[in-house]
């Protein structure tokens, strides 16, 4: 059985930054839903790749098949780890209901770590975050907080009322930030 955290929070609310925090020091494994989407978009012979990438631009999701997928080979490929970070997963009720079909009785959700921000501070950090992604700049960012708030928040919803939820605000420094991540993660991850 894997141990799962979700990492949740509008684009730019710091998830990839806290999240690279917490495998370093609490040895949780990092598992990015985008990062496996990029991935997967670059690897020579994916079927996937330009369905991927027009998701990616356009701010919308990709179909729960692909990154359900990405993340149970990761998670498999990872050999024993503690507990896994699954960062930007589930963004909408398809990846819910995807993640509840395929990895139910493969996976324990120990908690959802709610970074909440502000969205004009996200939509700045995005633009500001010199990656070079198709998708920081201001008409894909329109579209990804768009679906957040349409799409995503109703999923942080559902948890909160299953009690799962751990929010920790994200407008401040990461050190402030992962003071009160460490906090979180001695009350409640049982390991
Ligand atoms: N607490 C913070 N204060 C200021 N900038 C931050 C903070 N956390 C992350 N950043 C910066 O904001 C940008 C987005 O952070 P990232 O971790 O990639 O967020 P997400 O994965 O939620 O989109 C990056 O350039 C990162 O360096
Ligand atoms: N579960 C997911 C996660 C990301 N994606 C796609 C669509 C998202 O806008 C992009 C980028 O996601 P990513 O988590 O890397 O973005 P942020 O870290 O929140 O800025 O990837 C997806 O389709 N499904
Ligand atoms: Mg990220």
């Amino acid at each position: 059985m894997h141990n799962v955290v979700f990492v949740l929070g509008p684009p730019g609310s710091g998830k990839g930054t806290i999240c690279a925090k917490i495998q370093e020091n609490l040895g949780y494994v990092h598992l990015s839903a985008g990062d496996l989407l990029r991935a997967e978009r670059q690897r020579e012979g994916s079927e996937f790749g330009a369905l991927i990438e027009q998701h990616i631009r356009n701010g919308s999701i990709v179909p729960v098949e692909i990154t359900c997928a990405l993340l149970e080979n990761a998670m498999n490929n990872s050999g024993d780890a503690k507990g896994f970070l699954v960062d930007g997963f589930p963004r909408n009720e398809d990846n819910l209901q995807g993640w509840n079909k395929q990895m139910t009785g493969k996976a324990l959700i120990q908690f959802v770590l709610f970074l909440s921000c502000p969205v004009p501070i996200c939509i700045q950090r995005c633009l500001n975050r010199g990656q070079g992604r198709t998708d920081d700049n201001e008409e894909s960012l329109k579209k990804r907080v768009e679906t957040y708030n349409h799409q995503t928040f109703p999923i942080i919803e559902h948890f909160e009322k299953n009690g799962l939820v751990r929010e920790v605000k994200s407008e401040r420094s990461v050190e402030e930030i992962y003071a009160d991540v460490v906090e979180v993660f001695n009350q409640t991850a049982k390991v």
